[in-house]
């Protein structure tokens, strides 16, 4: 792990919470997960843009908090074409809990990814859902947190920031890549991170073992995911464009500033967002 002294301190804030929470569960979690990669597939199959959409009840960069009953918020996001739905369970910096992805993975049946800073193993076995977050960043011992994923039938999505965290996440065997928009220094969103990350990824996977050039457990096939800063049709063509697989979107969807707005439509204009237009 990085030194936590270029984090933002609301950053260093919920990584100390999250390795002072504790998870004393008696038993191992034993999903069968739903696949993300087929889900994507099913999406592109009858033209919808794959979005991974958000419950994000508040956040440190959120302009204020949504009290709406989560499942229903799901919902409106399935009805909008959402793909998965990512829910995040953090509970002091983003309103979120375990409790909330249960009743969510019980009422939708696309893939419910689980959104926390988890740091050890442990913290693994809280809730059943079809794939777990891992922040190359935040943790020491990625090869054996993803082992430790999948061995309990979790897809892992490891999450990055730059090229040298990508060949880690590779290099650890990651399938599923999701590149953060978010610099966690500042919290702020530029859309170029991923698009300066994703052609390394492509080259990576692509390039023969045998030229000694890659590390023989890079796939040779990863799920490329934007995640962060995704906030009109305009944004989500720009990040297909740099190779998005799919995009993971909370902000705009959860529009926390307006408490009312309609989660259905706003996942929708996204899903939607194919073809030409200059909005
Ligand atoms: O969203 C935040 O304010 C935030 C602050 C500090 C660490 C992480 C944070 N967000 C986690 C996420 O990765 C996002 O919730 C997710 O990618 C969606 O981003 P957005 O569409 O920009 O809400």
């Amino acid at each position: 792990m990085n030194s936590d002294t270029d984090l933002a301190p609301a950053v260093a804030s919920i990584l100390e919470a999250a390795r002072d929470r504790t998870a004393d569960a008696e038993d191992v979690v034993d999903v069968d997960a739903r696949s993300l990669p087929d889900a994507i597939a099913a999406a592109e199959a009858d033209g919808r843009v794959p979005v991974i959409a958000e419950v994000k009840p508040t956040s440190p960069t959120a302009d204020g908090t949504r009290d709406d009953d989560p499942v229903e918020l799901a919902e409106a996001m399935v009805a909008g074409g959402a793909t998965a739905i990512s829910v995040l369970t953090e509970p002091s910096h983003f309103g979120g809990s375990p409790e909330s992805l249960t009743r969510i993975r019980e009422a939708v049946d696309v893939p419910v990814l689980r959104k926390d800073f988890v740091v050890r193993e442990a913290q693994m076995d809280v809730v059943e859902a079809d794939l777990l977050l891992l922040i190359v960043r935040f943790v020491d011992d990625l090869e054996e947190l993803i082992a430790a994923a999948r061995e309990r039938g979790f897809q892992p999505l490891v999450e990055v920031h730059d090229r040298a965290e990508l060949e880690t996440a590779l290099e650890a065997g990651a399938e599923i890549v999701g590149v953060n928009n978010r610099d966690l220094a500042k919290l702020e969103v530029d859309l170029e991170t991923f698009e300066s990350v994703s052609p390394h990824a492509r080259r990576m996977t692509r390039l023969d073992e045998a030229n000694g050039e890659t590390a023989s457990n890079v796939p040779d096939e990863v799920t490329l995911i934007a995640e962060s800063g995704v906030s009109s049709p305009a944004d989500v063509r720009r990040m297909r464009e740099a190779g998005a697989d799919a995009l993971l979107v909370g902000s705009a969807i959860m529009d926390h500033g307006a408490g009312d707005s309609d989660v259905t439509e706003n996942t929708r204009r996204l899903v939607e967002a194919t073809g030409e237009s200059t909005t």
